[in-house]
């Protein structure tokens, strides 16, 4: 076996038998396409849309024992509960690296939350202490919710009160509205929670003054990922930092400036209800003369409170940036001086390979002998291809929250530019075509033994709450699947056909709309066309199978044996 320079020396195993097959592996992420339950109530995109290439690839893999569902919330993908729902980070981490890893979200509740050991750090001292000690301010600012996906309001409790404890007198929170992860206006009950929290710090330390000093909705402020949309970023950063609103925003009577959080989303609501919470515009709180309460001031603490790393990385390297630099992606003291000593850091590392940020509370989970090492160092080729919302899922998360390739002379990853965001509803089909495009070249090339999609279709579309929008996505995503068969039926691979997690298959509750991922099981469907019986889908005897199960599986497919601490695969040679 050839072994790659970069991974000379890595163990790997070959296969003793194994399953010779001309054409490349193919693993398929639908992203966001669940199995709902069959009483027709959820609004399922997936069972209304015509979708006649996934029906017959479904019956033929149930007809030959190559089909099975497939857990991807909870546990199966190292989530602290059986009630947290799978999400991209989690599901694309199980499927890279073949292992149930302890996720951030799990981590932060050990350090945090179910324990007080995160006063015992160092970081505690240099960011909180400090604050206490300078009586300096800090800024909390992220995602408010209990989605759980990118933070949740437990860990944001624990934070405030034991920051307070600490000592310190000054705490402003900068709430981003979620709507995405939980249902679509839900964003004032989280609001009226927070403001109780910080009423019940105040009230209990006198002096204290814990304030909600500017947000705005995720989708429009500061969650970008991937460099999809920069503008998002300054916009919040100018909101939180210089407590500014663009003029562009004020426009059909809104005002920008507000006197508390309630106020500003409640105007929104009445003024843009379309908008929902993800893409509230952005709002500052200001005192009874019209000046911000809460703008980031020379050696301030300013710390991210999610946990979650895609959608966390730019802001981070906004702050990251020494002062005495230029900022490449937009001036970061347009609005007035750029404060002086700003101290920052994330709740979590969010890239550990690129060390985003420079500081963080919580250490990252380390997720080690990813699949796309053994891969490289047993000397096989791989692609993966991606569009721009996505594209991170298949590099950055696969590989276990690292960016960049394993091996630039064995991998090529392509990204296809998205339609930006608002964009979604209106194009449900995305970049879906061109992103298969690329694939199916990529299939026939002839240059690849290993190739990796997601196609983004159903989760973002699931995301916008329109169920019309959903059964479109599916549409599209199934004439992709039927491109992709074609090429895989040509060269004589094999395709396997999955997703990270539920979503466009539940587009409403209760005759409401739902924008938010399930917790429902996932697909699996192996395309062989030159299926013999050389083997048998074992699902059965695992013990609840899941995602990380698939792992092991491509790599049998390639003629790797997975290494003893994966989770099983799902073929069993015969
Ligand atoms: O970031 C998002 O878009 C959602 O919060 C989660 O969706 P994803 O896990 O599919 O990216
Ligand atoms: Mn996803
Ligand atoms: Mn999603």
């Amino acid at each position: 076996m050839v072994f790659s320079p970069a991974y000379q020396g890595m163990k790997v195993e070959k296969l003793e038998k194994t399953i010779p097959r001309e054409g490349p592996i193919v693993t398929l992420v639908l992203d966001g396409v669940g199995i709902s339950k069959p009483d027709g109530k959820d609004g399922d995109a997936y069972i209304i849309a015509e979708t006649p290439v996934l029906d017959e690839l479904t019956a033929e893999a149930k007809a030959r024992k190559l089909f099975c569902h497939l857990k991807a919330h909870g546990s199966a993908v190292g989530l602290p509960t059986e009630d947290d729902m799978g999400n991209s980070e989690v599901g694309h981490n199980a499927l890279g690296a073949g292992q149930i890893i302890a996720q951030g979200a799990k981590l932060v509740n050990q350090l945090l939350v179910d324990s007080d050991d995160i006063l015992k750090t160092q970081n505690w001292a240099d960011f909180i202490e400090y604050a206490a000690k300078k009586d300096k301010s800090i800024h909390l600012f992220g995602l408010l919710s209990d989605g759980g996906i990118h933070s949740h309001f437990d860990q944001l409790t624990a934070l405030v009160s034991k920051i307070a404890a600490t000592g310190v007198r000054s705490v402003i929170v900068h709430p981003l509205l979620d709507g995405r992860d939980v249902p679509p206006t839900s964003g004032l009950e989280y609001i009226d929670m927070l403001e109780k929290l910080l009423e019940d710090v105040n009230k209990a330390h006198s002096g204290f003054s814990y304030r909600i000093g500017s947000g705005g909705g995720r989708m429009h402020c500061i969650m970008d990922r991937y460099g999809s949309d920069w503008s998002m970023v300054e916009r919040g950063f100018n909101t939180m930092v210089h407590g500014h609103i663009d003029e562009s925003e004020l426009v059909s009577g809104y005002k920008g400036y507000y006197c508390c959080a309630k106020a500003a989303v409640e105007h929104a609501r009445e003024l843009f209800p379309e908008k929902k919470d993800q893409y509230n515009p952005p709002f500052v709180v200001v005192d009874s003369e019209g000046k911000p309460i809460g703008m980031v001031e020379d050696g301030d603490v300013v710390i991210n409170i999610n946990y979650r790393g895609d959608r966390a990385v730019e802001i981070s390297q906004v702050f990251d940036c020494p002062e005495t630099e230029k900022f490449p992606q937009f001036d970061r003291s347009a609005i007035r001086p750029y404060p002086k000593g700003i101290k920052y850091a994330g709740l979590l590392e969010y890239d550990s390979e690129t060390k985003i940020p420079k500081s963080f509370l919580v250490p990252p989970p380390s997720i080690s002998s990813v699949s796309s090492e053994l891969i490289c160092a047993a000397g096989l080729r791989t692609y993966a291809v991606a569009e721009t919302h996505k594209f991170g899922h298949v590099s950055f998360f696969w590989n276990g929250n690292r960016s960049g390739l394993i091996d630039d002379k064995l991998e090529k990853y392509e990204e296809v530019v998205s339609y930006p965001n608002s964009e979604t509803e209106k194009k449900p089909e995305m970049k879906a075509p061109e992103v298969t495009k690329k694939l199916c070249d990529a299939i026939r090339s002839g240059k690849f033994e290993n190739i990796r999609c997601n196609l983004a279709n159903g989760d973002m579309v699931g995301h916008t709450g329109s169920l019309e929008a959903a059964v479109k996505a599916m549409e599209a995503v199934d004439a992709c699947v039927g491109e992709i068969k074609k090429a895989v039926e040509e060269t004589g691979g094999v395709l396997m056909i999955t997703a990270d997690h539920g979503n466009a298959e539940v587009m409403m509750k209760k005759g409401k709309p739902v924008t938010s991922h399930t917790c429902n099981p996932v697909p699996f469907i192996i395309f062989d066309p030159k299926f013999a019986g050389e083997y048998e889908l074992c699902a059965d005897s695992i013990d609840t199978p899941g995602l990380t199960n698939i792992t092991a599986t491509f790599l049998n497919f390639l003629g790797i044996k997975a290494p003893e601490f994966y989770r099983k695969s799902l073929i069993k040679l015969l």
